[in-house]
């Protein structure tokens, strides 16, 4: 049995007996509550074993479902997920259940009923009992009313407003009708149709959808590179209709970010009526009823950020991960899963087809690819024959040598000013990940680099001093950059508001739309911001990397970049990668339309093969140049990485568990265990919540590190000290 509380010793299931009384009622994946010390704790049946019992045991004290939530088969991947992510399995089950029921709270969401009425007896019984009914010009109306109504119950509040109260149970009484509960389904999108009809393939998405539907009975996985704007998505519809045919079902996965109005209304209008959504915007009542509706098989298709991965589909054809490499996908709190493995996983245990989709696969994907671990299909060419957009590096530093401080260069300046003048449409891009951390020469663009791991040391203002987040090395701040001898080093930071008052200050007429976390805090804010750019009631948009994925606006025919190389400056081993996918991914929603696009990118660093390899809309040359530094230092996608990371209100505290946890895992390696140790090291974000964070490194083979990872969990952290294990982490923050 599971039972979800942190409690040392309860990570795995504990055992109890069942009294005779409720034999019947335990079964696998039904909810019971247990004593565990002297409380009551609610948790799953996840196995059940006939005979008395071997030792002395506590029994069950209530069953609290009548029919389990969760089959062996979501109990098998949940148990994978726990493995493999190193979670207690009492908090990955609850991923596979409707949301407010989490076996901590008492359900707090509860289907919203109406009381209807629909008929009893077949439609000709009916007709014949209007002759019956002269005498009860009330019921006869209401019986009527019912006979109308093909598509079934009808609420009796609206029986009531048309026939009085008294009609329904006039023919409840003579058996002609029969009352039914009937769900009111909270769906926020339920009239959110895209008329257009579905576009004619092109010879290129053709192909791929012949390949990938002869692909559909045996299952796999496909990775489909495809360049932005190659009507990726197009193809994915496709497949979803060729698995329904079939009587299958699919589900549908999208980053949080790019769940926009105009994506959800497109899937809407493709499957009327069959489609359940599912994403942290809408509310747990919202979610509540889309879970039940796929339960039930009244949606055939999931569309869902992360989670949605644990949908209740029972006969799954397909998983589709759209921007398979976005970071969303794996969740930052436990259990710490990436959606885009389970995905792939799940498909396999069904025997489903898995297809990544990205413009930037993950090197994760694009290496499985490379080794035929999975099958690569590509769309090398926009539809309709549109080109890909020119994309122009400026280098900021010569801007400096030539006198020009502003925001935006020349370049970037001239272009907008042309958009004006034309009326098109300017997508600006502030990438403010890893803000003002990090020293940067104002005159040949360096960053300070750590001699021992190759990431960026981080700046702290406290003791002026630079300091590396994996190792720990520590160095005061050089008076002058140690690149070039003579520049001197300043902090870069900016914020989206600025690069609004600076537009507004050159081009006073232009309409401005601003979107970044400030401007999106009330919900529905990011949909109507987005709504009224697609409306054409804003010049320029200016926004944070929310602007950056699967946007499709025909009137953009500009993107600027103010700062492409924040991210190659993080603190982090994928930095060049996570540089290479926003330059690309920002530069596609650039000449989606008919008039062609162009893209300005500024930066310090316009050498750098990430920035390059954009440029030339060039993925393979990026994967080797990227491949070759993870390979000298062993990181992923070449191996795999744990990062451990240890929390407590105290700093020494922090520092010495994190000590004594390197220590011991350094001693195990010495027992034989093939994996590296790094740290360990105050994490980058140093201090949150109160809480003071250290972390050490394992990068190896993933079974040594998932058996480290256990040996970890086994031991018992140091007074006030929590440790939180993070397989494969997306951030190193
Ligand atoms: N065969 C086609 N003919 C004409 N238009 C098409 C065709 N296929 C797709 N489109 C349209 O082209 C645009 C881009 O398609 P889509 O959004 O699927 O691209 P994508 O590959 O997912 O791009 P991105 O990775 O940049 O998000 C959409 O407006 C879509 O409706
Ligand atoms: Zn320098
Ligand atoms: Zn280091």
């Amino acid at each position: 049995m599971a039972v979800d509380l942190p409690l040392p010793g309860a990570m795995e299931s504990l055992d109890y007996a069942v009294p005779e009384r409720l034999r019947p009622q335990v079964r696998l994946g039904t909810r019971v509550q247990v004593p565990v010390r002297a409380r009551a704790v609610q948790g799953w049946v996840v196995a059940v074993h006939q005979g008395p019992p071997t030792r002395p045991l506590r029994e069950v004290a209530v069953v609290l479902d009548s029919e389990p939530l969760l089959g062996p088969e979501e109990l098998d991947l949940a148990r994978w997920v726990a493995a493999r992510y190193l979670a207690p399995l009492g908090q990955v089950l609850p991923l596979f259940l409707p949301p407010g029921q989490r076996p901590d709270r008492r359900r707090t969401v509860r289907e919203r009923h109406l009381r209807a009425y629909r008929l009893a007896v077949s439609e000709e019984a009916a007709r014949a009992a209007l002759a019956e009914l002269v005498r009860a010009p009330r019921q006869r109306q209401a019986l009527e009313f019912l006979l109308e109504q093909e598509s079934g119950p009808v609420p009796a509040r609206e029986l009531a407003a048309r026939a009085g109260d008294g009609a329904a149970r006039g023919l409840l009484e003579r058996g002609l009708v029969e009352a039914v509960p009937l769900s009111l389904e909270r769906n926020p999108y339920a009239g959110w149709r895209d008329p257009t009809p579905p576009p004619r393939l092109s010879p290129e998405q053709a192909q791929v959808l012949q390949e990938a539907s002869r692909r559909l009975e045996g299952g796999g996985t496909i990775l489909l590179h495809g360049v932005t704007g190659s009507g990726k998505t197009e193809v994915y519809l496709r497949l979803i209709e060729t698995v329904l045919a079939r009587g299958k079902q699919a589900i549908l996965l999208v980053p949080e970010i790019s769940l926009t109005p105009q994506a959800m209304r497109r899937f809407q209008g493709r499957f009327p009526g069959r489609v359940a959504m599912l994403h942290s915007g809408m509310s747990d009542g919202e979610r509540y009823d889309q879970w039940w509706k796929v339960r039930r098989g009244e949606a055939s298709v999931v569309v869902g950020a992360r989670s949605a991965v644990f949908a209740p589909v029972r006969d799954l054809g397909l998983v589709v991960v759209d921007e398979e490499h976005a970071s969303s996908y794996k969740q930052e709190e436990t259990p710490r899963y990436h959606a885009r493995e389970v995905a792939v996983e799940r498909a396999r245990r069904q025997g489903a087809l898995c297809v990544l989709g990205s413009a930037t696969p993950s090197l994760e994907s694009f290496l499985a690819a490379e080794e035929g671990r999975l099958v690569r299909l590509q769309l090398r060419h926009r539809v309709d024959g549109r080109s890909l957009p020119r994309v122009r590096l400026v280098d900021l530093r010569q801007e400096l040598k030539e006198g020009h401080q502003g925001l935006f260069s020349r370049a970037l300046e001239q272009a907008l000013a042309s958009r004006l003048e034309r009326d098109e449409q300017a997508i600006l891009l502030l990438n403010r990940r890893g803000y003002q951390s990090f020293l940067l020469c104002r005159e040949c663009g360096a960053v300070v680099e750590c001699p021992h791991c190759q990431v960026t040391l981080t700046y702290h203002k406290v003791g002026h001093a630079l300091r590396c987040h994996y190792c720990g090395t520590e160095q005061p701040v050089p008076e002058r950059c140690p690149a070039c001898g003579t520049g001197e080093l300043s902090g870069l930071g900016l914020g989206t508001q600025q690069v609004e008052e600076e537009l507004r200050r050159l081009f006073p007429a232009a309409r401005v739309l601003r979107m970044d976390a400030d401007t999106t805090t009330r919900k529905g804010a990011h949909d109507q911001i987005l709504r009224r750019f697609e409306a054409g009631e804003g010049d320029v948009l200016v926004g944070t990397q929310m602007v950056a994925k699967g946007l499709d606006y025909p009137g953009v025919t500009l993107v600027g970049v103010i700062d492409a190389d924040t991210s190659l400056r993080l603190p982090d081993f994928r930095g060049a990668e996570l540089a290479f996918q926003l330059v690309t991914q920002v530069a596609g929603r650039s000449g989606r339309g008919v008039l062609p696009g162009e893209v300005v990118v500024q930066t310090y660093l316009p050498e750098h093969y990430s920035l390059q390899a954009a440029r030339e809309h060039d993925y393979p040359s990026f994967f080797r140049r990227e491949l070759v530094y993870r390979k000298r230092l062993g990181y992923p996608p070449l191996s795999h990485l744990l990062r451990l990371l240890v929390q407590a209100p105290a700093a020494d505290a922090a520092e010495d568990e994190a000590g004594a946890l390197a220590r011991e895992l350094k001693e195990r390696r010495r027992g034989g265990a093939p994996y590296r140790v790094l740290g360990p090291a105050p994490a980058p974000l140093g201090r949150l919540k109160d809480l003071y964070r250290w972390h050490v490194l394992l990068v190896g083979p993933l079974e040594a590190l998932l058996e480290a990872g256990r040996a970890v969990r086994e031991r018992r952290p140091g007074r006030s000290c929590q440790v939180v294990e993070d397989m494969d982490p997306v951030s190193l923050l």
